[in-house]
């Protein structure tokens, strides 16, 4: 017989990342008494701070990540949305150093440039609020028995190992993830990783001098842009801090970047494919970038199932590492979070009630088994989504096929009279997962980014079909032109010769 206690269950959260925190809150507002354990340092404290500053300093959030702090914790949301820098649409950088701006959305609609520490550190601080929650820092998990409910916990400091019992695991610890690796123990894991061929280097642009003496710093390239230079096989990126300063990335083949032996060059290499940026960021600051900031490697993960029983489950990067060309990986980890709490208020899971130990919680399998079940088609459709984006960045964006296409998009998507924006959609999904499938023409960028109200496999599909759709006109069209070309070319042919 199940008892209801007076003590609700206890969940631990393994990751203090932004998915792992947004999963503790929601679970602490769904009744579960939620401790988290984290391996770094806690990141609020100023030690902490140096060395998270080496790497990834912003990241582009937008209407799904949104969309699930907002149902979460809506003041958390409306905070976020005061301090991020809005980019409106790509500057493209062509080699010559001239500037074309492609709008993301029809209607203005922006994605947004966030501080990566700032995200964090808030949505960490908002969770700790909370009384319920608790967090372990310097806490390394190192295996879990998901039959006995209990974990392996070591203190980094002290180097003390403990044993830590538990109710529910969630795993938000990210690509390289203990606790999928410890789920592959006891599930049968349908699991693929695949690094790409390609890396990737931050760079900092600094902020420029003050239009006047003692005003402020400025930026040197249009901060409301997400600016590329696309180089075919290659490319750099830039995205705005809050500092004035912008954050580079430049994303090339390793064998690319392993040519790059000597400071020349470097040098040489940068003037040469983006000349107006090499003057911006600085000879001597790029140099030392080149050779102290890492180059990393890039990689996509796919699994199936993302649960076990009544007792696991894993979000975020732990479940979905993708590759960042469509800056979606954190945003879809966020929208996890949000899928689970929808569907543990579904099935009417309730911390409060203790199964005996021999027993199931049924509501909770069926909640972890149904999310398993509807979630892996987004994820995978998002990983997919993110490796075309990145073709379409280094090259599509300068084609002529692609600005056409961008064009009919647009064209057609002016047709379509119903003018939804992700402001419209958030309220259904306090309490919906998704909602059917949306009528009329609309872009694929607009589905994805802009309307967390379809989920990334329906917004795939819908753009496979419109494209066919496309691909059909296109030949009707082009048989239009050679038809009356030919009928054309017929009657002159039949006047030169004059014959009936
Ligand atoms: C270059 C780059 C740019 C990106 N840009 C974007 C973007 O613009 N927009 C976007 O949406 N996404 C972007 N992403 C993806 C985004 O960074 C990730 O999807 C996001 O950080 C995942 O969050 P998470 O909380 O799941 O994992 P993480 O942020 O990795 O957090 C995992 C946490 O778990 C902790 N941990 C790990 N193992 C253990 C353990 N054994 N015990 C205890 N704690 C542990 C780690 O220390 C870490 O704090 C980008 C990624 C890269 C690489
Ligand atoms: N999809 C992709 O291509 C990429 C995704 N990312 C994701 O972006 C997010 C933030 O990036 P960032 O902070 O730079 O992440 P990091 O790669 O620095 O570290 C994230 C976590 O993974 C652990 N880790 C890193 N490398 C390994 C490894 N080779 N083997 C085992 N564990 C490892 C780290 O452990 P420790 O603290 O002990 O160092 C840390 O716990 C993360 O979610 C990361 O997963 C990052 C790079 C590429
Ligand atoms: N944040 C990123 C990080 C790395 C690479 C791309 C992005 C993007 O956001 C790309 C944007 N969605 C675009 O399609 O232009």
């Amino acid at each position: 017989m199940s008892s209801a206690g007076t003590n609700p269950r206890k969940a631990v959260v393994v990751g203090a990342g932004p998915v792992g925190c947004l999963a503790a809150m929601s679970l602490a507002k769904a009744g579960w008494s939620v401790d988290i354990y984290e391996g770094r340092p806690d990141m609020r404290l100023p030690s902490s701070k140096a060395a998270a500053q080496q790497r990834s300093i912003n990241l582009a959030i937008s209407a799904r990540g949104l969309a699930a702090i907002q149902a979460i914790d809506p003041a958390a949301a409306d905070r976020f949305l005061s301090t991020v820098i809005p980019m409106r649409g790509r500057m493209i950088h062509d080699a010559q150093g001239r500037l074309q701006s492609q709008p993301y959305d029809r209607d203005g609609q922006c994605i947004n440039s966030i501080g990566r520490a700032y995200l964090n550190e808030d949505l960490l601080g908002e969770a700790l609020s909370i009384p319920v929650i608790r967090a372990f820092f310097q806490h390394k998990v190192t295996a879990i028995d998901f039959d006995s409910k209990t974990m392996s916990v070591r203190d980094v400091q002290g180097a003390k190992d403990a044993t830590v019992p538990f109710d529910f695991c969630v795993g938000a610890d990210g690509s390289y993830s203990i606790v999928r690796r410890q789920l592959m123990r006891v599930v049968r894991m349908d699991y693929q990783q695949e690094y790409i061929l390609h890396e990737y280097i931050e760079l900092k642009m600094p902020a420029g001098p003050p239009t006047e003496p003692g005003g402020d710093p400025t930026f040197l390239l249009d901060p409301n842009h997400l600016h590329i230079w696309p180089r075919h096989t290659f490319m750099l990126i830039a995205l705005p801090n809050k500092d004035k300063t912008f954050t580079c990335t430049v994303f090339a083949p390793t064998e690319e970047f392993d040519r790059l032996q000597s400071d020349e060059v470097i040098v040489r290499w940068f003037h040469a494919n983006f000349p107006d940026a090499l003057p911006l960021i600085g000879e001597e600051a790029l140099l030392q970038d080149f050779h102290r900031n890492p180059r990393s490697a890039l990689m996509s993960i796919k699994a199936k199932p993302y649960h076990y029983k009544d007792r696991a489950v894993i979000l975020g990067d732990s479940a979905h590492s993708m590759v960042p060309f469509y800056g979606q990986g954190l945003n879809c980890g966020l929208e996890d979070v949000r899928v689970l709490h929808i569907l543990l208020r579904d099935t009417g899971v309730d911390p409060m009630v203790h199964p005996p130990d021999s027993q199931e919680d049924a509501a909770l399998a069926s909640a972890l088994a149904r999310y398993s079940a509807s979630r892996h088609e987004d994820l995978v459709a998002a990983c997919e989504l993110a490796m075309d984006n990145y073709v379409e960045m280094r090259h599509s964006v300068t084609t002529l096929g692609y600005r056409f296409r961008k064009a009919l998009d647009n064209l057609l998507y002016s047709l379509n009279w119903k003018h939804v924006t992700a402001k419209d959609v958030v309220e259904p999904l306090l309490t919906k997962t998704f909602l059917p499938n949306p009528g009329g023409w609309l872009p694929l960028y607009t589905m994805v980014t802009f309307r967390p109200d379809i989920s990334y496999s329906t917004a795939r599909r819908k753009f496979q079909r419109q494209s066919h759709v496309l691909e059909i006109a296109a030949w009707v069209s082009a048989g239009v032109v050679a038809g009356t070309a030919s009928i054309t070319c017929a009657s002159i042919l039949r006047r030169l010769y004059n014959r009936p």
